[in-house]
């Protein structure tokens, strides 16, 4: 380890370092922004976006207006230094930027990141008005406007601290029914009409309705929980038939837990759909074991109380999907496993409180938003790749990356600027990809920074070996991160390390709270709306048209087929007669999907050239309305 360490220090700054080492500051008189000649041939443009030559350039250089409200010049004044090399200084570094929380055992490490004491003056008014945001948000601001709404999540943790007696009332409510339910099931009080108690839950839904409850299933759930859990995220059919079949008899003690704020995504009620046919054809009576968790009077909600099903909870208005972990989306699935779901609060209640400070070197949630802000040049010009170093914590990664994603890839700044801000989020776990794809973070394009997630504490005491003399697995896992660490700083690629000291359900509470709130303070350190999501809706309406699409070809398959005799349809025909010219391209797509899935569809010719392809359907059915 220490000759990789001195190894790694020894080395030179890279090409690109030394080409923004050329950039003093912003202000200064030798700068290239004050000669539009020289502009680029500089790793920053005049508007101030971040150009890495060969890569990614400027991240589709943002207007100059969108430029100046998110304050890029103050990235552009900073990125300009190089990155720490020298041990002693990198220590002290270390040292002056270590933020411990005691009693929660979690650490950060911001110490990889090359910001400057320059570039933190510049930030700090910005950070305090985000603490201010962050204040009024915790009021009872409608901080998300376009929905007119609250964003409420840190309530949940902290119920006194919801800006109205009736919410704080809903918030206690609804975690007594769910400590209740829970431990009802679990003793079998509740049970399914056939078996003594229920051993499996199916949890259906998708985006925010299942990845913090897959994350923390993964990262917490006992190997031996009282119920184990499942998941339906997807509305491909041979998804969830395998699901089904995984459950095979079991699926008469399988607690069916719906999860949809809306109670209208398409998928998740598919899933819905699919699954209580499975339970019709095993004889079982869907009503009796199933669980709804969606929004007052929301199509679910109806349909579970026509239904009568076991059960509802409720999922507010307030809190959006990405961040619903700590309310009945991912306790009910929690406590049902025999997770601690107070202690998971509690872990986010104390995060939520050290990240009021406004002292900025205290407040974990505000380093983290001003090191993205700086690796970044607050135009989300570089990746952040999560590695948490602990197969337990495998899905914190894809959680974030709704979290991280669907809050801050905006099109539009608060004031109507064009911005298409962004920060993009991956990774798995560690030492794994070091075998995959660490390579490239290492040596290949420079386009990220990454995020190591330690957990100190390998095994739970008393397991632990020395597989060589003074050696043990979890020591190599724990050499494995410091050494992709330093080899990375190395060749400068900054990281940040959150430590916490064991995955409990204490830290997991902690760790969603921490980013939770990063993702807030960020969010306005760009002056973006984090908590809605219109870019998700253009997808789900184009999808609804393809399905309309499919309704009008299966009509005019339908009244060509009832002919006598029959008249097989060329594309162009069928698209004539839709009165979709346009949409050629797609009803061959229509007719190609349905043709390999037995729709008792005909397509004679060769798919591969789809102008010799004609169409009719096996049967007429007269009267069919397709709508
Ligand atoms: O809980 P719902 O309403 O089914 O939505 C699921 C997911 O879909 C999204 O709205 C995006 O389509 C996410 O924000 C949300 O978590």
């Amino acid at each position: 380890m220490a000759s990789s360490i001195s190894a790694g220090l020894s080395l030179k700054l890279g090409p690109q370092r030394r080409l923004a080492g050329k950039v003093l500051h912003s202000s200064s008189s030798h700068s290239p922004f004050h000669n539009p000649s020289l502009v680029s041939s500089y790793p920053f443009s005049a508007t101030g976006a971040i150009h890495f030559r060969g890569q990614r350039a400027a991240r589709d250089a943002p207007p100059p207006t969108a430029i100046s409200n998110s304050g890029n010049d103050v990235a552009v004044a900073s990125k300009a230094v190089g990155l720490e090399k020298d041990p002693r200084e990198l220590w002290k570094r270390y040292v002056d930027w270590l933020y411990q929380h005691k009693e929660l055992g979690l650490y950060l490490d911001v110490s990889r990141v090359g910001f400057t004491d320059e570039f933190l003056q510049e930030m700090e008014p910005r950070l305090q008005k985000a603490f201010k945001d962050m204040e009024e948000l915790e009021k009872g601001a409608i901080a998300n406007p376009d929905e007119s709404r609250m964003v409420g999540h840190y309530w949940l943790r902290n119920p006194k601290l919801a800006p109205k007696a009736v919410l704080t009332q809903q918030i206690e409510t609804t975690l007594d029914k769910i400590s209740e339910f829970a431990a009802h099931v679990i003793s079998g009080k509740i049970r399914p009409p056939l078996k003594d108690r229920f051993t499996q839950i199916l949890s259906i839904g998708i985006g925010g309705s299942a990845l913090g409850p897959q994350f923390v299933a993964e990262a917490l759930a006992p190997d031996n929980p009282p119920l184990k859990i499942r998941f339906i995220d997807n509305t491909d059919p041979a998804g969830i038939d395998h699901q089904i079949a995984q459950l095979g008899n079991e699926l008469a003690s399988t607690l069916v837990i719906v999860v949809s704020k809306s109670g209208g995504t398409p998928e998740t009620r598919n899933g819905l759909l699919e699954v209580q046919k499975a339970f019709r054809e095993a004889g079982l009576e869907f009503s009796k074991q199933g669980v709804a968790i969606t929004q007052d009077n929301s199509l679910l909600d109806n349909t579970a109380r026509i239904e009568g099903w076991i059960a509802r909870f409720p999922m507010f208005d307030w809190v959006g999907g990405r961040t619903s972990e700590m309310s009945a989306v991912g306790l009910l699935a929690a406590a049902l496993q025999g997770i601690n779901i107070k202690e998971m609060l509690a872990g986010a209640a104390m995060m939520d409180e050290a990240n009021r400070t406004k002292i900025v070197k205290n407040n974990p949630a505000a380093l983290l938003a001003l090191c993205w802000y700086w690796a970044t040049g607050g135009v989300g010009s570089k990746d952040m790749v999560v590695l948490p170093y602990k197969d337990s914590l495998l899905l914190f990664s894809r959680y974030l990356q709704q979290l991280v994603m669907e809050s801050l890839g905006k099109e539009f700044d608060l004031d109507g600027n064009r911005v298409n801000q962004g920060l993009t989020v991956y990774g798995n776990k560690g030492s794994t990809d070091q075998h995959a794809y660490i390579q490239q973070l290492r040596d290949g394009v420079h386009n990220f920074f990454a995020t190591f997630i330690e957990v100190l504490r390998d095994r739970p005491p008393g397991h632990d070996w020395e597989l060589e003399p003074g050696v043990t697995s979890g020591d190599y896992l724990f050499g494995f991160l410091q050494g992709t660490r330093s080899a990375l700083y190395a060749n400068d690629r900054e990281s940040i390390t959150v430590t916490v000291e064991e995955v409990t359900p204490k830290s997991v509470g902690a760790l969603v709270a921490l980013y939770e709130r990063a993702v807030g303070i960020y969010a306005s350190l760009v002056n973006i709306n984090a908590y809605h999501q219109p870019g998700v809706e253009a997808g789900k309406k184009a999808a609804i048209e393809v399905l309309a699409l499919q309704k009008r070809v299966l009509a005019v398959l339908n009244e060509a087929s009832c002919k006598d005799p029959v008249e097989p349809l060329t594309l162009e025909e069928i698209a004539d007669r839709c009165h979709s010219p346009n949409d050629i391209e797609m009803i061959y797509k229509i007719i190609a999907h349905m043709a390999a899935n037995d729709r008792a569809l005909i397509a004679e010719g060769s798919c591969g050239s789809p102008r010799s392809v004609k169409v009719y359907l096996g049967e007429c059915n007269v009267g069919e309305m397709y709508d």
